[in-house]
């Protein structure tokens, strides 16, 4: 594809708030939002959260709104807890995260950048009904995603929020992101590079991500700890280091989406920055250091099958999300009347399954019922009360938000199989 440089619309410079905004009661403002007139609802528009919009000819998946709710509610507490918030919506499409920033999150001013100049006026016609152009709260370009962010980052024009939503993977863009977001801000990220993140091209995921990535049971996972680890890597070389905030994956697709605070400093040390290991004789998996490198093996290994264990890595090895910060995105979703208005509590439950993932005892991966039951030869008992015998033997267990039938636990696979013998011994009795 052609990328024009050319840039619609006004100068940065002039910002103006067009919506009152008050931090101790925080309101989503999208009901403001004016109507399309009934000659555009015969062209053709969308509704997501109540916002009416038009897709054109740009590039729109209606699945991906839980991610776009995940951002507006984390770009919303910014604004909350520091009382600014200056958005780069760096791959727009239609311009919808940018409408929705504007209007849910009460953004001060949105960048919204794609590089195809053809769906120029849909993005501007949404963005128009916030607020118009000469009020200043947006601006429209279609430049190439790294040159629209070095140009501000030249321009010292920063930004508290940068949403890099591109097809495939984007690390081609981390770099020029991180250097134009403020100390403190949130990059959120996304990338749909299932096929590295399963471990079927470990020459791909390295050179994108650094990460020499192997087939796991829980790739899904070690696509977003891949996604991590290529961000933190980054921001170490620019002086900084990553705080994640949340981590999401959505099969459709498949995209994994991650939220991190970028923080002034290197850190020292290579903590949570390393290498995990499955192994497929016993089903267990290790966690390694890098001074671990010379003598990783799992404790089951014998020479005869030593070949066992597979190594994917460096990753991010850390915590996913941060719990806090994720109930106070449920919080503020519960505010705002997000909660119970699909009849399914969808984001009630994703979140609260992502909170309880939070749990620092779990560590990386999960266990699938699938694969323990191949193992042990017994049918699964249900998740539940599977997880409600690890829970009383003291192990710590959750549900997956990746994978529905599984179980994020530091219970061992081996310790697993006997309490899942033991449970159905006892439905028998
Ligand atoms: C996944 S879509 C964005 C979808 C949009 N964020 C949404 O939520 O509906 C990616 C967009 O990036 C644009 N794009 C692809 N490569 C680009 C690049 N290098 N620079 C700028 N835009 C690019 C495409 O035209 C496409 O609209």
């Amino acid at each position: 594809m052609l990328f024009t440089l050319t840039c619609v619309c006004q100068p940065l410079s002039s910002l103006c708030s067009y919506f009152p905004y008050n931090s101790s009661s925080i309101k989503s403002v999208g009901s403001k939002v004016p109507s399309f007139t009934p000659e555009a609802r015969e062209s053709g528009y969308h509704i997501e959260r109540g916002l009416e919009f038009s897709t054109g000819d740009a590039f729109f998946r209606q699945e991906s709104a839980t991610g776009r709710d995940l951002g507006v509610l984390a770009a919303s507490l910014h604004k909350r807890d520091t009382g600014r918030l200056r958005i780069l919506d760096a791959l727009c499409g239609c311009g919808i995260r940018s409408l929705r920033y504007l209007a849910e999150a009460g953004a001060d001013f949105v960048a919204a950048n794609d590089g195809n100049e053809e769906y120029g006026s849909t993005i501007v016609e949404n963005l128009s009904r916030v607020s118009g152009v000469e009020d200043g709260r947006w601006v429209v370009t279609h430049l190439e995603a790294n040159r629209v962010m070095m140009d501000y980052y030249l321009q010292k024009s920063f930004f508290d929020f940068i949403d890099v939503d591109s097809f495939g993977s984007d690390s081609s863009f981390l770099r020029s992101a991180i250097c134009t977001l403020k100390l403190g801000g949130l990059l959120y990220v996304t990338s749909t590079d299932g096929f590295s993140s399963g471990g079927h091209r470990p020459h791909h995921s390295l050179a994108a991500y650094g990460a020499y990535v192997r087939p796991m049971p829980y790739s899904n996972e070690v696509g977003l700890r891949m996604l991590i680890g290529g961000v933190a890597r980054e921001a170490a070389l620019l002086g900084y280091h990553i705080t994640p905030l949340f981590s999401y994956y959505a099969f459709h697709g498949p995209v994994f989406r991650v939220l991190l605070r970028l923080n002034r400093g290197k850190i020292h040390d290579s903590r949570h920055y390393g290498y995990i290991g499955y192994c497929h004789q016993c089903g267990n998996s290790h966690e390694f250091s890098w001074d671990q490198l010379g003598q990783i093996s799992c404790s089951c290994s014998t020479p005869k099958v030593s070949n066992s264990l597979v190594v994917s890595g460096p990753l991010w090895t850390g915590p996913l999300h941060d719990g806090a910060y994720l109930m106070d995105m449920l919080n503020l979703a519960k505010q705002w009347g997000w909660i119970g208005c699909d009849g399914k509590d969808s984001l009630e439950k994703l979140i609260k399954v992502m909170v309880d993932e939070s749990d620092p005892k779990l560590p990386f991966g999960y266990i699938k019922l699938d694969e323990m039951a191949s193992r042990a030869k017994i049918n699964s008992p249900p998740l539940k009360t599977l997880m409600s015998a690890m829970h009383q033997k003291g192990y710590a267990a959750s549900r997956s938000h990746i994978e529905t039938n599984a179980i994020k636990t530091n219970c061992p696979m081996t310790e697993c199989i006997k309490i899942a013998k033991e449970l159905l011994k006892v439905s028998v009795a």
